[in-house]
């Protein structure tokens, strides 16, 4: 039989790899007493244990126990930490509570005494060393974290859920904690600002997408703010009411998930954006917006005690009153059809595919040292100077019945929120959708109710577009007179970067393509499903 045949007179056959391959198989299982093996299977190490399998009552004769099964098997992904200790083996790893794929996770172990010899000993540390490295695959192992935790973030539960949920995820990964309450707004800028950079990988933030914001723009104050964004990753632990960081990033709402998934994140570029607005530039890192959005969130806070509702309600008593918010709009667009922004996504998704063997260093791209790594000067200038006249940019057009002016550099702006299907991380663009405040009451409530069901961005009224910058200035509100005739004459105004309320009066947004540094559960994309029929875009692979 050809199987039978010894390798040596199969012409066929590569000696060398076939023992190769036996050695790595060999390599793979480690037995680990006389019942019970550990072997390192394709995503899973898989643990065959006799004295997993535990009697748990009784068949329907009432006669034989019955048995469970004796294997078990541990994702890669979820493995925190292993070692060996005296002859002690131990596995640390992050166990799901229950089936749900948004399930919390909390630390469970599995532990062996290895016989002390020297052969055994020798193999299992080989073992643990190659466990260790399909665990981590291209994230860094024991990140030196800078947590700061908002304790009134998410209703002031913050400290708890650190002590209870984030902690010990953090412990059992031997990562290196340094926490810092913060004490008032504002404070997490001041501690970025004078932040180490060669001290920490990490920045997180135990509370709601405010922390991140105040995080970025500290780092951004610093003269070397290039380098710090680049070299500092900034994460949330999902704390607050909206956490878009972490459910773009991680997929997630729930803490200890999320804190699994920065001990096993993966660097990525992030576009960051400049808002200038009178001599004050900000940084931006998810959302601008001005109209229905950031009057539904911003306007509303008498209503903080209506909890997450106070959002949607604003939304619709605004909706309902068909609100207008008049504006001059001028914007270098990149692309403005929904059939190129999808084809754009698909060719971005394919090269993702490509790139993700890649090292972090080719991802990261060289830093741009002609600004003695400060931040990158500003292509289009600010608010204060001319409009460019550059190719692609628009003048500066009226929408005198604008209802809402929404920009997005992440696709969820809170869980169940995809508004911006098609943003990417770090592609350059910002996505910019406009709507009309004018249409319909039924159109508007069916609008507001395709957010959630992802049918958003196909909608007919919703114009999208991918846009380098844009500039904005707001017809409405105080001392505007030419509002007078319009059907709701507005007293003020509300604009929301990140969030954040910011200066009601206009300003222009130029995108940084990659300047900021985030860690994410997979290289260069969000956990986010993308506009609807991307996947059936033919792109091709040479040339995306
Ligand atoms: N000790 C503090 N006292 C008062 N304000 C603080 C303190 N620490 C942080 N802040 C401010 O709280 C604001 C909101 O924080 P954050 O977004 O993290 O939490 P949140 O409001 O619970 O979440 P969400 O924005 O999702 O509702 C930030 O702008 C920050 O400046």
């Amino acid at each position: 039989m050809a199987a039978s045949r010894p390798h040596d007179l199969d012409p066929f056959s590569d000696h060398a790899a076939v023992q190769d391959e036996r050695e790595a198989i060999a390599e793979s299982t480690l037995a680990v007493g006389r019942n019970a093996t550990l072997t390192l299977g394709t995503d899973t190490v898989i643990v065959l244990d006799e004295g997993l399998r535990k009697a748990t009552g009784f068949n329907c004769f009432g006669l034989w126990p019955q048995r469970t099964t004796s294997t078990r098997s541990i994702p890669y992904f979820n493995v925190l930490w292993a070692e060996i200790v005296k002859d002690d083996l131990t596995i640390r790893y992050a166990k799901p509570e229950s089936k749900s794929a948004d399930s919390p996770v909390h630390v469970a172990y599995i532990n062996y005494t290895l016989d002390s010899s020297a052969y055994t000993q020798e193999r299992a540390s080989r073992w643990v060393h190659r466990l260790l490295d399909r665990a981590y695959g291209q994230s860094r192992r024991n990140k030196r974290i800078k947590l700061l935790i908002n304790p009134f973030g998410g209703a002031g539960k913050a400290s708890k859920l650190y002590t209870r949920e984030i902690e010990p995820i953090f412990a059992a990964a031997r990562c290196e904690v340094d926490v810092e309450h913060t004490t008032h707004a504002g404070h997490a800028v001041e501690i970025c600002e004078r932040l180490d950079i060669n001290a920490y990988d990490v920045v997180a933030s135990a509370s709601g997408d405010g922390l991140p914001h105040e995080c970025i723009n500290g780092l951004a104050k610093k003269p070397n703010a290039a380098e710090a964004l680049r070299k500092v990753a900034i994460v949330q632990l999902p704390c607050g009411s909206g956490n878009a960081m972490s459910w773009n990033l991680n997929g997630t709402g729930e803490c200890s998930t999320a804190a699994l998934c920065i001990v096993k994140g993966v660097r990525t570029p992030l576009d960051l954006v400049s808002v200038t607005q009178g001599d004050k530039r900000t940084i931006s890192f998810l959302s601008q917006s001005l109209g229905i959005v950031a009057e539904s969130d911003l306007g509303t806070e008498n209503l903080r005690w209506m909890g997450g509702t106070r959002f949607t309600f604003g939304f619709l008593v605004r909706l309902l009153g068909k609100t207008v918010y008049p504006c001059e709009i001028a914007m270098k667009t990149a692309i403005d059809d929904k059939q190129e922004i999808r084809r754009h996504y698909a060719r971005q998704m394919v090269r993702r595919e490509q790139e993700n063997p890649l090292l972090q260093s080719e991802l990261d791209g060289p830093l741009d040292t002609s600004t003695n790594l400060g931040l990158p000067p500003l292509q289009y200038g600010t608010i204060n100077d001319p409009l460019p006249t550059d190719a692609g940019w628009t003048p500066l057009t009226p929408y005198p019945t604008l209802g809402n002016f929404y920009c997005g550099n992440m696709t969820m702006m809170a869980a169940d929120m995809p508004f911006f299907p098609a943003s990417l991380p770090s592609d350059g663009l910002l996505d910019l959708v406009t709507i009309d405040g004018d249409i319909g009451r039924m159109k508007s409530i069916g609008l507001l109710l395709s957010v959630p069901k992802g049918t958003f961005f196909d909608k007919d009224c919703v114009n999208t577009y991918k846009v380098q910058a844009v500039r904005v200035i707001p017809r409405y509100g105080p001392g505007v007179e030419d509002a007078q005739h319009l059907q709701h004459k507005k007293k003020t105004g509300y604009f929301s970067v990140d969030g954040e309320k910011m200066p009601f009066e206009p300003f222009q947004l130029e995108v940084h393509r990659g300047l900021g540094t985030v860690l994410s559960r997979h290289v260069g994309r969000y956990e986010a499903i993308g506009p609807k029929g991307w996947q059936d875009i033919e792109v091709g692979r040479a040339n995306s």
